[in-house]
């Protein structure tokens, strides 16, 4: 056995609140969004877990989770990473509208395939393919080798960075990923083997 990761859906943004497709734009947590991260630090703080790293994106509402996480952990002073090899996938010409009104404009299953699907991207954004050609190579290079020295690690990022993320882990096809989807602040706990295979998966 290796080393431990964990990763964070940041909590509720202000645009997840007003149903905005938000992409690299940059808005904050809401209180909700807060208490979510809190409640992730503590589930972690219960596993008596402690962190030898941490790496966030480059967006306020990833930082944020990151650091209310450290603080329920009392690790408030814990070196953290920041890139945007981990922020959200951009979606494009789609960022700042609502996602009501998309499905309105451009139907149900169009928004459904620009939201879910692994290699159609939203106009002049990314598809989730996209989003781990950046997201995995960062993974490889910066981060498993903490977790593979049998580091505990904590990934606080995107619903959709870390699908491509998580999709690599689980060796999920294009058609399998369509269908996962990642709770705001619900911590997901992985246990490496020392090849880097994946051990065990809890979802806390
Ligand atoms: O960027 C966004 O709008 C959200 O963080 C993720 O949105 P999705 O669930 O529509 O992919």
């Amino acid at each position: 056995m290796s080393g431990t990761l964990v990763l964070v859906r940041h909590g509720q943004s202000e645009w997840n609140l007003k149903n905005l497709f938000t992409g690299w734009r940059d808005p904050d947590l809401t209180e909700q969004g807060t208490r979510e991260a809190i409640a992730a630090g503590t589930k972690l703080a219960a596993q008596g877990l402690r962190f030898d790293t941490a790496f966030t994106s480059s967006l306020k509402r990833a930082q944020d989770t990151c650091a209310l996480i450290l603080g329920e952990l009392k690790q408030d002073a814990l070196p953290t990473v920041r890139h945007q090899a981990l922020n959200e996938r951009d979606y494009g010409d789609l960022s700042g509208l609502n996602k009501d009104d998309a499905r309105a404009k451009w139907g149900e299953e169009q928004v459904h395939i620009w939201r879910r699907s692994y290699d159609v991207p939203p106009p002049g954004g990314e598809s989730l393919r996209d989003t781990g050609a950046r997201v995995w190579p960062y993974y490889l290079h910066d981060i498993q080798p903490h977790v593979l020295r049998g580091e505990t690690v904590l990934v606080a990022a995107h619903g959709n960075s870390l699908r491509a993320l998580i999709m690599a882990l689980d060796g999920l096809s294009g058609e399998e990923v369509v269908s996962m989807e990642l709770g705001t602040g619900v911590p997901i706990l992985y246990r490496l083997n020392a090849d880097s295979t994946v051990a065990s998966k809890e979802v806390l």
